[in-house]
């Protein structure tokens, strides 16, 4: 009796180790312990979630940063009030990322040249514009503007950026997506369109470049209290607030500990709260991982998530439909 339970204990942990070293994470990224010194490159910097990051990248770890957005007055703002003193760790440099790749890429060089010819360590995509409309009321125009600046300003930027990585053999670059680029939710056919673009982005350039010790992280917050989401409130439809209200609100500071942790980990996402964490369970398809609990628990739990979230989608839809109003 005893040698069966051993034998069947024996046989256990060998099945056990087999599917483990089957079904290894895909790669390894080294956890990056000192970010002093290192060179941070944030677009959209001067507001909201940037502006977070770039006051613990400048604060919390000494790192060099260089925040990229457009509105000279509101950078001029964000450096006074994030380096008084004027220190030369902070550079804010004027540039639409979405209007010519050569604009970005003297950025970039620039921005190089400030830290001491020190190339980027971490990319950060974050700058972005974003509204609720219906469909038939988002001009033609609206759909092409977002697509540039969430969209192939991320793709600029990360080019400028690449080359300087691959000479040194590491990186990491950030997409800053959202909850609405797991799901397509009322009012965002623009915005979700521009966010699920930055997953096939992401999973794609991963494959590249993981050989290279570059890793990117993908990171998908909910509605987060900033500038941007105070005046997207002011024209969302209800139907859109409310679906958002499932995943609450965070501050920006929130987001952005996290999105530095996940970064420093080289995790391919990072998400927040429960309804976060389900959601990529849930969306996670054909996206690496890097963790042996993301492998488990993503293959234990999909199916019965995605019951779950059609019960969610079942309730969305009603609320869509009790709301109807004559066009
Ligand atoms: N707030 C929220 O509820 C959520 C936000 N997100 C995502 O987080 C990111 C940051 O959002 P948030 O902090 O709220 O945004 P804000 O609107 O508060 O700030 C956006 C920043 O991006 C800059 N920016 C916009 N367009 C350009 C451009 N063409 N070139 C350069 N810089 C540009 C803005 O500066 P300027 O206008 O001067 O160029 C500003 O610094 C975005 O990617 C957003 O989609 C995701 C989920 C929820
Ligand atoms: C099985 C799991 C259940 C999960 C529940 C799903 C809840 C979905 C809520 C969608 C929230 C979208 C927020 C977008 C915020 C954003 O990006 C804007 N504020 C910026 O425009």
């Amino acid at each position: 009796m005893l040698l069966t339970i051993i034998l069947a204990c024996i046989g256990g942990l060998a099945l056990l180790t087999i599917l483990i070293y089957l079904y290894r994470p895909l790669y390894h990224p080294k956890y990056l312990t000192d970010l002093y010194d290192c060179h941070v490159v944030i677009t959209g910097g001067s507001s909201g979630i940037g502006k977070e990051l770039a006051r613990l990248f400048l604060h919390e770890y000494g790192a060099r940063v260089t925040i990229l957005a457009r509105n000279s007055d509101r950078l001029e703002e964000c450096r006074r009030e994030l380096s008084p003193n004027l220190s030369e760790r902070l550079l804010c440099l004027s540039v639409d990322i979405s209007q010519s790749y050569t604009q970005v890429e003297n950025a970039i060089q620039h921005s190089i040249r400030h830290h001491h010819d020190k190339p980027v360590d971490i990319l950060i995509n974050n700058a972005a514009i974003f509204y609720a409309r219906s469909f038939h009321q988002t001009k033609p125009e609206e759909f092409a503007e977002m697509i540039r600046i969430n969209y192939l300003g991320s793709i600029y930027c990360t080019q400028a950026c690449l080359p300087s990585m691959r000479i040194r053999g590491s990186g990491r670059i950030v997409f800053v997506s959202s909850q609405a680029g797991q799901l397509g939710v009322f009012g965002y056919t623009s915005y979700c369109s521009t966010k699920f673009a930055l997953k096939g982005l992401a999973e794609s350039l991963q494959m590249e470049l993981a050989r290279e010790n570059i890793y990117i992280t993908l990171v998908f917050p909910p509605d987060t209290d900033t500038p941007g989401f105070k005046e997207e409130n002011k024209t969302k439809p209800k139907e859109t607030q409310m679906i958002n209200e499932t995943s609450g609100v965070l501050r920006a500071d929130q987001v952005a500990k996290k999105i530095i942790q996940a970064t420093r980990k080289g995790s391919f996402t990072c998400s927040y709260g429960l309804n976060g964490f389900l959601l990529t369970c849930l969306t996670c398809g054909a996206q690496p991982v890097t963790t042996l609990h993301e492998i488990i628990y993503q293959s234990l739990f999909t199916g019965l998530l995605r019951l779950i979230m059609l019960r969610v989608l079942n309730s969305f839809y009603k609320l869509v439909r009790k709301n109807k109003q004559i066009p």
